[in-house]
């Protein structure tokens, strides 16, 4: 069974029919060219340059310290794999917080390095900033929940929208982001039925889980996790895919398997 159906390039066009048609986004992290490559040849339709390189690469406790040109580089390395996979990349902290026009230029920097859509934190407060940049030309991903860049207020990594007044919450961002214009979410870390909700509960964007349960429109996880390379503990909601695979490229293959028949995340991976 593949999922592979041809090499050619995944646009954000596409990813919108995948949503429509009900065919699961499978995204993965990608920092470099030669794991780019692999997660294209594999079938992962979205590779994402996250802010979790500041974890996964350079050892950091957030993803703070994290800087635009940091973003810039790797998302250079990502863009000439000259892959199948569409090009995301986080937008770190501090580079789109003071205000839109700021937003723009960083997103910019991000867009002429190969970035194919940039990826911000935050829920309603960032729809005019979203605005902007859709406007302009710029592709946005939305990302509600757990927000890293915001883990010192959030108390730590811990499961968002618990609750009534929680899932409200999540909800009217959602709603907000959409309006605003954002194509995709990422949800991090909410409950599985507040997810499934806000999933069902929106006309276009497509929602991509990670700790979210399996009613996402796809799914993301750190490629270092899924492949048991990153030391430490690791969430919840993280499965070693290298388990049973006869080597990387088996175990992205397998997760790319996994996301599209649905049978991950399972319930041991949900909140
Ligand atoms: N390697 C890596 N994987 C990630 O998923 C990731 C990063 N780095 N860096 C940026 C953020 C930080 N994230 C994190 C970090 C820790 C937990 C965590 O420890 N979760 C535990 C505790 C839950 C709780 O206390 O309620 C869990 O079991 O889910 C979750 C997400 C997600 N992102
Ligand atoms: C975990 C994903 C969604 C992310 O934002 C990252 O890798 O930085
Ligand atoms: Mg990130």
């Amino acid at each position: 069974m593949s999922y592979l159906q041809d090499q050619k390039p995944v646009t954000l066009f596409e990813l919108g029919k995948m949503r429509a048609e009900g065919r699961k986004i499978a995204m993965l992290t990608a920092y470099d060219r030669s794991f780019a490559a692999l997660c294209g040849r594999a079938g992962v339709d979205a590779v994402l340059v996250g802010d979790s390189l500041g974890n996964v690469l350079q050892g950091q406790k957030s993803t703070l310290p994290v800087t635009l040109e940091h973003m810039a580089y790797h998302t250079e390395c990502v863009a000439r794999a000259d892959g199948r996979a569409f090009v995301i990349t986080d937008m770190p902290f501090g580079s789109y917080h003071e205000n839109r026009e700021q937003a723009m230029r960083s997103a910019a920097r991000l867009m002429a390095a190969g970035a194919q859509m940039v990826k911000l934190e935050g829920g309603e407060f960032m729809a005019d900033t979203i605005r902007f940049l859709v406007e302009r030309g710029v592709p946005v991903c939305a990302h509600i929940g757990l927000t890293p860049q915001s883990v010192h207020q959030l108390g730590g990594y811990r499961v968002q929208g618990r609750g009534e007044e929680g899932a409200a919450r999540l909800r009217a961002d959602a709603l907000a982001l959409e309006q605003a214009g954002a194509a995709l979410m990422v949800m991090e870390m909410v409950p599985a039925t507040v997810a499934k909700d806000v999933t069902a509960s929106l006309a276009s964007m497509a929602t991509i889980g990670i700790g979210a349960g399996p009613d996402c429109d796809g799914q993301v996880l750190v490629l270092h996790d899924m492949l048991g390379v990153f030391p430490g503990r690791t969430a919840r909601f993280v499965r070693n895919f290298m388990d049973g695979a006869a080597g990387v490229e088996d175990a992205v293959s397998r997760y790319v398997a996994a996301v599209k028949d649905g049978s991950f995340p399972a319930a041991e991976h949900c909140y």
